[in-house]
Formats: C-alpha cells, sequence, structure tokens
C-alpha cells in the first residue's frame, strides 16, 4: 500500500487526567472497536448503528472517535484480505483460534497493514487491549502473530496469499479487495463483465467499496433548501437537486437535520424516488404510495413532493417500530401531505388499481450499500438473493395491481444483484399483460452512466453512490389491453 493510501491515523497522545473526574479508560478507542467487532460476530449487531452508540455511551469524542471509528470500519472491510494473511501466520488454522482472539488480531492487522501507526505502538496497544479482554495467555499469542505480520507490507502479504490474477482473477479480487468470492462474482455479472476476463470494472467497484462514502444530505422539498444547508458547511452536489455534501462533522449537530427538515440520504436514493415523480401520466395525479417504506427516506422526500403537487402520498411499512421512523421522516411534509400505516403490502389494506405513483423499494440483500455496512458483505451468502426473490415479486406484483391504468410503478432495490433486479421485474412482467418497461435512464437525465438497458443502475464507483437499481413500469391503459 503507498503512504499516500494509508489511513492518517496516528495514536493519540493521552494528556494527564482531568482532577477530579472519573477515571480515563485505558485506550478507549481501541476497546470500542473490539467491543463492536466482538457484537458484529456474535450477536449480528450492525456497526454503523452500534459504533456510535458506544461512543455516546462511554463520552469518547474527537481524536479517540475517529479512531475507533477508523479501527472498527477498517477492521470489518478488510477483513477478508486480513483474515488471508493471518491464516499465513498461525500455525493452526484461523478457524481454530478463539472468537474472543480473532478480532484483535483483525484490528492489529488493520493498524499494521494500512495506518500510519508505527508498528511497535500497533503490536503493543493492541496486546494491552488483549490482556484486558482474553487475558495473559491469549495476549501473548495476539503478540507473536502480529509480530509476524508486521514482517511485511500489504502488497507483500497478498502477493504471497492472494491467488494468481491470470489464474484466477475472481480468487485474486475477492483476496486483495477483501470480499466473499460469490460476491465478486456476482457483481461482475451485473457490471457485464466475463468472470475470466480482466475484470477492470469490477475492480473498480471493489475498490470504491473499500472508501469512506461521504455524507450527503438532503434538503426534504418544502421544508429546507440547499442553500441553507450549503451555509451550514454542506457542498453543493452533482445531480440531485435536493442533495448537498457534508465534507466534515456531525450531520446531526446542523439545525435543519436536527429539526428534521433534512437528513442524511445517498444521492440515489433521492433520485430514484424523484425519478417516479418525473413520468408523465395522464389525468389524475394525486395518489401516491409508498409499500416498503422504513425507515422513511424517499417517503420524507416523496411526501414533500407530493405536498408541493398537490397529491398525498400513503406509506406502508409492515415493522410498527420502522414505522414509528417513517412518522418521523414524513412529520410536517408540505400540506402533512403523507399518511403511515402499519401494514403488509402483499396484503393490502387498500382497494386495486387507485394509485397514479407507486414506489416499491423492497427488501433485499443489500449489496449497493456494502460501504456504509461494512459488515453486510460478510453476512450474506450466496443463496440470499435467491431467498428474497419470492417477496420481491410478490411486492412488484402487488404494486401493479395497486397501479390505476396508465399510473405509474417505480420498482427499487439497493442492490446490484441481477437475481434481485433485471431477475425480479422480468419474471413479473413475463406473468401479466397489464404493464410495460419505461427507459428509467429518460428520467434521469442529469446522470451520466446510469442506463442498464431499460433499466437505471446507480454505481458506488461511477457515481459515488449507493448501487441503487430503478425499475420504471406503465400500467397500461384500461384501453390498450
Ligand atoms: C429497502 S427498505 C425500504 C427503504 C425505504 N424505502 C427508505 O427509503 O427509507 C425495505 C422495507 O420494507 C419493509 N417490508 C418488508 N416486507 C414488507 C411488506 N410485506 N410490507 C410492507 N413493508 C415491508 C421492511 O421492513 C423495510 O423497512
Amino acid at each position: 500500500m503507498s503512504d499516500r493510501s494509508r489511513s492518517p491515523y496516528r495514536p493519540a497522545r493521552r494528556g494527564p487526567r482531568p482532577a477530579g473526574g472519573p477515571p480515563t479508560p485505558k485506550d478507549p478507542a481501541r476497546r470500542i472497536a473490539y467491543d463492536v467487532l466482538r457484537a458484529v460476530d456474535t450477536r449480528d449487531a450492525y456497526a454503523n448503528l452500534l459504533l456510535p452508540s458506544l461512543l455516546r455511551e462511554r463520552g469518547v469524542s474527537g481524536r479517540d472517535a475517529a479512531l475507533a471509528t477508523e479501527l472498527t470500519y477498517g477492521a470489518l472491510r478488510r477483513q477478508g484480505t486480513y483474515d488471508a494473511i493471518l491464516d499465513a501466520c498461525v500455525d493452526r488454522s484461523l478457524r481454530s483460534v478463539d472468537a474472543e482472539v480473532l478480532p484483535l488480531l483483525r484490528l492489529g492487522a488493520h493498524q499494521l497493514l494500512a495506518t500510519k501507526i508505527p508498528p511497535h505502538a500497533a503490536v503493543s496497544a493492541t496486546v494491552d487491549v488483549a490482556r484486558r479482554v482474553v487475558g495473559h495467555h491469549r495476549a501473548r499469542f495476539t503478540n507473536a502473530v502480529l509480530r509476524r505480520v508486521s514482517a511485511r507490507t500489504l502488497e507483500e502479504w497478498t502477493a504471497i496469499v492472494a491467488p494468481e490474477r491470470a489464474v484466477d482473477p475472481v480468487g485474486h479480487l475477492a483476496v486483495v479487495h477483501s470480499h466473499p468470492r460469490w460476491m465478486v462474482e456476482a457483481l461482475a455479472a451485473a457490471l457485464g463483465e466475463d468472470p475470466g476476463g480482466d475484470l477492470a470494472d469490477t475492480e473498480r467497484l471493489l475498490v470504491a467499496h473499500n472508501e469512506r462514502p461521504r455524507v450527503t444530505l438532503v434538503a426534504k422539498p418544502g421544508r429546507a433548501a440547499v442553500a441553507e444547508l450549503i451555509e451550514e458547511g454542506a457542498q453543493e452536489a452533482r445531480y440531485s437537486p435536493f442533495a448537498a455534501y457534508l465534507p466534515e462533522g456531525d450531520p446531526a449537530a446542523l439545525r435543519s437535520v436536527r429539526q428534521r427538515r433534512a437528513a442524511v440520504q445517498d444521492e440515489a436514493s433521492q433520485l430514484v424516488a424523484l425519478a417516479l415523480t418525473r413520468v408523465p401520466v395522464e389525468g389524475a395525479d394525486t395518489r401516491w404510495l409508498d409499500m416498503c417504506a422504513g425507515p422513511g427516506g424517499k417517503a420524507g422526500l416523496l411526501g414533500g413532493l407530493a405536498g408541493q403537487r398537490e397529491a398525498r402520498l400513503l406509506a406502508a411499512e409492515v415493522q410498527p417500530a420502522r414505522a414509528r421512523l417513517v412518522a418521523g421522516a414524513v412529520e410536517r411534509s408540505v400540506r402533512d401531505a403523507a399518511r403511515v400505516v402499519v401494514a403488509d403490502s402483499t396484503r393490502p389494506a387498500w382497494r386495486d388499481g387507485v394509485f397514479d405513483r407507486v414506489l416499491v423499494d423492497v427488501p433485499c440483500t443489500g449489496l449497493g450499500a456494502l460501504r456504509r455496512r461494512p459488515e453486510s458483505r460478510w453476512r450474506r451468502s450466496e443463496a440470499s438473493a435467491a431467498e428474497l426473490e419470492p417477496i420481491q415479486r410478490a411486492l412488484l406484483d402487488r404494486a401493479l395491481d395497486a397501479t390505476r391504468p396508465g399510473g405509474v410503478v417505480g420498482y427499487v432495490t439497493c442492490s446490484p444483484h441481477l437475481g434481485e433486479t433485471e431477475g425480479v421485474v422480468r419474471a413479473v412482467l413475463a406473468g401479466r399483460s397489464d404493464a410495460v418497461l419505461l427507459r428509467a435512464a429518460d428520467h434521469l437525465a442529469e446522470v451520466p452512466e446510469v442506463a442498464a438497458g431499460d433499466f437505471a443502475q446507480f454505481w458506488p464507483h461511477r457515481h459515488g453512490t449507493d448501487a441503487m437499481f430503478l425499475a420504471l413500469l406503465r400500467k397500461a391503459p384500461a384501453d390498450a389491453r
């Protein structure tokens, strides 16, 4: 790894403990990173939720918080690469290493191979944490393994542990860029690349997955303006008229976000919702439906747009806790245009054929959000997409049922996996004669390279967004059937 691509984190210098205050926990950053990695392994915790709550709970901020974040996300993202290297550094198989020790080895490997923390400090600080959490004996083991890791650079290690690119391109990229092999194959297929070829575009995507995503804000239509976000320190966004990028700082500290007039939302999420509202429909355009609304990102945007256009949005969500989040997201939409219901959208509480626009943002593998959910690449399996397909198909079918003749449906996934995107849309269309595919990219004119045939597919390495997929379908007018 070049010096430029290394993380700038160095260990925080600890000052004297403030007189009279509670004792400063020793090395809170590494301890929090360890606790998050353990919780991800043992109780399926989500790092993006647990990390901020532990930082808050333990009063950790500033450099320590930044270090904890770097170590947690770095170790999770790079786990595949580090495990291949660690496997070469233990005498037995890595699988037989205690589950409590493994996160320490990954944390140590990340510091040694991808940060500017001096090697002796990386090893000794990690071994100090090991002594406290797993005892002296296993701390000695941690020390011995990390010393072996420290003998080579990341490039030297990957040259040893990754399959040769010319012989096994997928296996090579899987180890070098830390993704499960099946996922590299699925992503290559979605990018239209031959798994035996040079996989150049796939590699750019995998690299993007290992980078920290920028924070994107949405100014909810009618409640906040992008200019206000820019005054608060954000920068103009590339594509969405409602977006602004926050280069640094905590978005929750912005007044507009605290007042729920703005929120954090990926730019592609904004654009797929916006594209649905741009498709011309003949006749009435007053009844909009969001069938899978939780936690409410797209409903927040659609509620505002509906209010500005004299339409009303019904936002449905099957999980009551998530429906409450939707209620918060649409609160005080323009003209109070949005209503939230707890409902199973496969058994709808509404009549068929009544909505002018329907968004169905189905539950999916989330392979499009790997930058933000670092553990999900290890949690999903090759079977995950196939397991979700029946519910995705059922929801799209019900979306078309709910739409009135001439109305439009937006089918969205936060995954580019072909089994969840094109596969579902084509299977549903094959089973009915009352819907046609529209060219989604025609409604995203400001976004280059987003067309994938009739579909729209965003990519982290092309657009700097999540890999959101959009299909737009028109319900055939009654006289056309
Ligand atoms: C991909 S998320 C939607 C994200 C959301 N549109 C947003 O922009 O914030 C899918 C949501 O669908 C919900 N869901 C899953 N099955 C459902 C069903 N049968 N009916 C209604 N909601 C469902 C899930 O609980 C989850 O909140």
